[in-house]
């Protein structure tokens, strides 16, 4: 009993999960299926007065059925062998038509469904906050893009033929009952006792196919650490111990695979033998205890063959859809997750500052962590501030602050004198340009890599030559093949540093940004990368608001403020030559750094 009663409620749960999406369409389909289990039904049932009157017989009473005959005869049709052949063909021939055109209803819903579940996780991401995001696993959300929906879109297929078959039994059930009651009861009998059978392996299976998600959540977050990191893997030679991790996590995939492989094959092997004896038995039962007339043991055979075969299609697409019941689970966790971590567009819409940022008394904390500390900092438009600290200070926490990727515990970060949290985050952000340690490079043109694949018309050209001037990148475009549709290869990997980042700066010039944050690179560069950068830097000066974490005290010589950072407050600030003179900490380092 609580077996069949879980069933139904993880049948119902399926049901409510595809019916959120698809709504009316779900119905259609299974209103398909009645409809074509109806017109096999009635085509099947010509056969009886076909065999009755085929075994000599002039009659053509259909018994408890005797109310299709009387239809026909209120249309004026009187039952022949000729009559009912043509009523056979055309019946099945329209249920062939309605098979066919529900195949292909099934597969644009199936269609739908993946698709709007693929959206829906992309809009999930695109609204989804930063700090929830750092935290989710990367391998999972590649796996739910890719082998999750595949999976579920295959739960989809099942679930709807497993309805479907269901439906049919109804449908011949109900036939049956009315060709004769007493067969049709040995028939429920049977069903239900092969079913109880394989509710254990079911059961099983569904354990299996979670597990299937977590191997496969694991594999494709090694997948995509050993692509993102490849050139280090390479470098170090370490590519070959991490080889034989991705070869350990497909074992575990497959492992689980050939788990779960094991369970479906035994009920295939089973589901037959055990059916056949239920026929055994219903056919002896048939005919040696209840005596029923040839013609109809017949046709109710014919029923009782359709519902068998439908029973084994819901057994055997039960089974499929409990295999992969995993992914529906993984996918609705993850998207309420991602519903529930949602920031929504609400606020003034923000168009861009005037005077200055400025934070006041702010504080921020990870869980109990206290990382930032009383923080009071003013940038002032088209002015250059910089920010120096030890490693783990609170510079890129400041920065993700101001960013809105994070949000203050205590104070206020005002803008132009209004709250940034009453500003809408995405006309916000629009007007941040951010250049983090590693510049972001696409596998794309110079000019889809600065424009954001704007269109290529002339008005936009332009201003991608003017910004391509501003951030220094003439010279380097001038000297390529073909120009601005040069592609950068894999990450731009075969570009400098200093290039990598102005094709960055050139980017966010490019979306008229309102400051630039520049996250600079910690590792060594070569002196005339340094050189480059700092230019790069000069270049803007005064003409673009920029915050620049900087490792590297060459590049901000000329910050209008520079502030130091120790313990996430801040210790110090100046210009350049003032913090020499009164930032012991800063002094230090500039002698480390030969300036
Ligand atoms: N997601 C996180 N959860 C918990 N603690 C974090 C998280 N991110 C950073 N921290 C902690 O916050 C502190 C400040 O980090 P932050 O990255 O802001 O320092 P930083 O000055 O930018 O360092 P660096 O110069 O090395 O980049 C560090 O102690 C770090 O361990």
């Amino acid at each position: 009993m609580k077996g069949i009663k879980k069933y139904i409620i993880e049948n119902f749960s399926n049901f409510t999960f595809f019916y959120s999406i698809l709504r009316y369409r779900l119905l259609v389909v299974f209103a398909l299926a009645i409809f074509g289990g109806l017109l096999d039904s009635l085509g099947l049932t010509m056969f009886l007065p076909l065999l009755q009157m085929a075994d000599g017989g002039t009659t053509t009473d259909l018994g408890s059925l005797s109310f299709l005959t009387d239809a026909l005869k209120a249309i004026g049709i009187e039952l022949t062998v000729i009559k009912a052949l043509v009523i056979l063909v055309v019946v099945f021939l329209l249920k062939g038509m309605v098979m066919y055109f529900s195949g292909i209803y099934k597969v644009k819903t199936q269609q739908l469904l993946t698709k709007t579940i693929r959206m829906n996780i992309i809009n999930g991401l695109t609204t989804y906050s930063f700090s929830r995001f750092v935290q989710t696993e990367q391998g999972k959300i590649q796996n739910i893009f890719l082998g999750e929906v595949l999976r579920l879109s295959n739960t989809y297929s099942n679930y709807v033929t497993m309805i479907q078959g269901a439906i049919l039994i109804i449908v011949y059930m109900l036939f049956s009952f009315i060709v004769d009651w007493k067969f049709a009861l040995l028939v429920c009998g049977g069903g239900v006792l092969s079913n109880l059978v394989f509710l254990k392996v079911n059961k099983l299976t569904k354990e299996r196919s979670i597990n299937i998600s977590s191997v496969n959540n694991a594999f494709a977050g090694l997948l995509m650490q050993y692509v993102n990191n490849f050139k280090y893997l390479k470098a170090t030679g370490k590519i070959y111990n991490y080889r034989d991790k991705l070869e350990k996590s497909i074992d575990d995939v497959q492992h689980e695979n050939l788990k779960i492989n094991l369970l479906i094959n035994q009920i295939a092997a089973f589901r037959e033998p055990l059916l056949i004896i239920v026929i055994a038995l219903v056919i002896g039962i048939q005919v040696y205890f209840i005596e029923s007339k040839i013609s109809a043991i017949i046709v109710s055979l014919l029923f009782f063959y359709r519902a068998l075969v439908s029973i084994v299609t819901v057994q055997s697409s039960y089974n499929l859809t409990v295999t992969n019941q995993g992914a529906i689970n993984n996918i609705n966790d993850f998207y309420l997750e991602l519903q529930k971590n949602k920031e929504t567009p609400k606020g003034i819409y923000f168009r861009g500052f005037k005077e200055n940022i400025f934070f006041r008394n702010v504080s921020f904390s990870y869980d109990k962590n206290k990382i930032l500390q009383d923080i009071n900092l003013n940038i002032i438009k088209n002015q250059t501030v910089a920010l120096v600290g030890e490693s783990g200070s609170g510079k890129t926490t400041f920065a993700n602050l101001l960013i809105n990727l994070l949000k203050s515990d205590e104070g206020e970060i005002l803008i132009d004198g209004i709250d940034l949290y009453s500003y809408d985050p995405q006309s916000f952000n629009s007007k941040i340009g951010y250049i983090t340690q590693e510049p972001t490079i696409f596998n794309d043109t110079i000019y889809n890599n600065i424009t954001f694949w704007d269109k290529k018309n002339d008005e936009n050209l332009v201003k991608f030559y003017q910004v391509a001037s501003a951030a220094s990148l003439n010279s380097f475009i001038s000297s390529t093949k073909d120009k601005e549709d040069t592609i950068l290869g894999n990450s731009g990997i075969n570009l400098s540093g200093g290039q990598r980042q102005r094709i960055s700066i050139a980017r966010e010039l490019y979306k008229n940004i309102d400051i630039l944050i520049l996250d600079e690179a910690t590792s060594a560069l070569d002196s005339e990368t340094e050189l480059e950068i700092k230019n790069n830097l000069d270049s803007l000066h005064g003409k673009v608001t920029m915050l620049i974490i900087a490792h590297r005290l060459s590049t901000i010589k000329n910050a209008d403020v520079i502030y130091v950072f120790k313990d996430g407050k801040i210790e110090n600030f100046g210009n350049f030559e003032e913090l020499k003179k009164k930032s012991s900490y800063f002094n230090n380092l500039t002698n480390l750094q030969g300036i």
